[in-house]
C-alpha cells in the first residue's frame, strides 16, 4: 500500500531531513560518467568541474567486481578533496540485489552525504526498491546530519521496471528523475540487438513499391529505407511518467564514443520527446549532450516573439503565416524557460541568447 497523502512528505526517520515539496530544475544535459577507481579517469575530473552540469562516479557496471571497493574509496576521496562548485555530484551505485548496494549507500551517504546531490539506482523493478532506499537514506541522512535530502534518480532497464514506471516516478518525494538503461533493457527484454543504446539498421521501414503501367507491384525495384528508432517507445512512456511526477527524464548511454553524429541525433530525438539530458561515457560526449539539450538560439528567438505577440496568453495571432494561439505560447514557455535557467550557470548560452534578443 502506498502512503495517505498526509505522510508523503514527512521524515522516514527520527531527525532526517524535510522532503522536499517540488523537485528543483537544475540544469543536467550531461550526466558524465567516470569510475573513481581508475586514476587517469579521477585524476580529470577537478578540472572538469564547471565544463559538465553533473559528474557522476559510478560504481556499478564497466566496474570489475575486484575493484568495487577501491572505486567507492575513490569517489570518497574526490568527494572530499573537490570544490564541485556549480557542478552536481550524482553518483551510481551497484544494484540492490547485489553484494556491494548496501555498502554502497552506507558509506557514501555517512561520509559524503553532504557533497552528494542524487543517487542513482540502477535495474529497479517497481515502488518496493525505491520505498527500501527511501527508508534508509533517511535513516542514514539522520545518523550523518544531513540538511537536506539525497534525492534519488531510477534507471529504467527491466521489462517489470518499464511496466511499472509510472508507480516508481511516483513512490517517493526523492524521486528525481529517470534514465533509459538501452543495454540491460534489451538483454531483459530479449531485444536482439547487442549496441549500447542507439538504433539498429535492421530496425526499418520500407517505402511501397513503385506499380508499372498496368499497377503491376515491382518489388525487384529498388526502394528507399528508413531507419526507426527502438527507443522510442520507451522513452514516451518515461517522459510521461515523468511529467505526470513533476520529475525529470534522461536519455541513457550512447556506447558508439566514435559516431558522434548519431549520438547527437539519439540525443536530440529525447530532447524532442522531453528529455533533459543524457549520459556521457567519454569526454567527447560532453560537449554533444550540451549543444542537443541547450534550446537553439532560434527557438528561444520565436518562442519570446510568440509570447511577446500573446500579450496575455489567451486568443490567437498569426507569425510569419502560422497560427499560435493559448497552447503554442505554453510551448514557448517550457522553451522560454529551460534557455533561463541554462542561461544561469552557462554564460557562452546567456551571450547568444542574449544577442539574439537584441537583433529581434
Ligand atoms: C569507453 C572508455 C572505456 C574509453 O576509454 P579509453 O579507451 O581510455 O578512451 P580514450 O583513450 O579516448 O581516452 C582519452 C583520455 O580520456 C580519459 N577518459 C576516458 N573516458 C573518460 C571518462 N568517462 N571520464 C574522464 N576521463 C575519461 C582516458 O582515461 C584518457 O586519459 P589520458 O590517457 O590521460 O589522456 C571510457 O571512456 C569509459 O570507461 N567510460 C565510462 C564507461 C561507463 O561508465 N560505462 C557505464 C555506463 S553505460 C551502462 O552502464 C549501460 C547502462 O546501464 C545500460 O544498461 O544501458
Ligand atoms: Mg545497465
Amino acid at each position: 500500500m502506498t502512503r495517505p497523502a498526509k505522510d508523503f512528505f514527512a521524515p522516514l526517520a527520527v531527525g532526517a531531513p524535510t522532503p522536499l515539496r517540488e523537485i528543483p530544475a537544475r540544469p543536467s544535459r550531461a550526466i558524465h560518467f567516470f569510475d573513481p577507481g581508475n586514476e587517469k579517469m579521477a585524476a580529470k575530473v577537478p578540472d572538469m568541474v564547471g565544463t559538465v552540469d553533473v559528474l557522476l562516479g559510478n560504481l556499478e557496471d564497466a566496474v570489475k567486481a575486484e575493484n568495487k571497493e577501491r572505486s567507492r574509496q575513490g569517489l570518497v576521496d574526490i568527494a572530499r578533496a573537490t570544490d564541485f562548485g556549480p557542478t552536481q555530484l550524482w553518483t551510481r551505485v551497484n544494484s540492490l540485489d547485489s553484494p556491494w548496494g548496501l555498502d554502497d549507500l552506507v558509506t557514501l551517504v555517512t561520509e559524503i552525504g553532504d557533497k552528494l546531490d542524487v543517487i542513482m539506482v540502477p535495474k529497479v523493478q517497481g515502488a518496493e526498491d525505491i520505498h527500501y532506499v527511501d527508508r534508509l537514506l533517511a535513516q542514514l541522512e539522520a545518523k550523518a546530519g544531513l540538511d537536506r535530502p539525497i534525492l534519488v534518480h531510477a534507471i529504467l532497464e527491466t521489462a517489470r521496471g518499464v511496466a511499472n514506471v509510472e508507480e516508481i516516478c511516483g513512490a517517493s518525494p526523492r524521486m528525481q528523475g529517470l534514465s533509459l538503461g538501452p543495454a540491460d533493457l534489451a538483454a531483459d527484454r530479449r531485444m536482439k540487438t547487442t549496441r549500447v543504446g542507439g538504433g539498429h539498421p535492421g530496425y526499418l521501414v520500407r517505402q511501397d513499391p513503385t506499380r508499372d503501367d498496368l499497377g503491376v507491384p515491382q518489388y525487384d525495384a529498388e526502394r528507399t529505407t528508413y531507419q526507426q528508432d527502438l527507443w522510442h517507445y520507451t522513452i514516451a512512456r518515461m517522459v510521461d511518467a515523468c511529467a505526470m511526477h513533476g520529475i525529470y527524464p534522461y536519455y541513457g548511454p550512447f556506447g558508439d564514443i566514435k559516431d558522434v553524429q548519431a549520438c547527437e541525433d539519439q540525443f536530440r530525438n529525447a530532447f524532442l520527446l522531453g528529455c533533459v539530458g543524457a549520459w556521457s561515457l567519454h569526454p567527447v560526449q560532453i560537449a554533444v549532450a550540451n549543444k542537443v539539450f541547450s534550446p537553439s538560439v532560434e527557438d528561444v528567438a520565436h518562442a519570446r516573439r510568440v509570447i511577446a505577440a500573446m500579450g496575455d496568453g489567451t486568443g490567437a495571432v498569426m507569425i510569419d503565416g502560422k497560427m499560435e494561439d493559448d497552447a503554442s505560447v505554453k510551448q514557448c514557455q517550457v522553451m522560454v524557460a529551460l534557455a533561463d535557467e541554462l542561461a544561469a550557470i552557462d554564460p557562452e548560452l546567456k551571450k547568444q541568447y542574449d544577442a539574439i534578443e537584441l537583433e529581434a
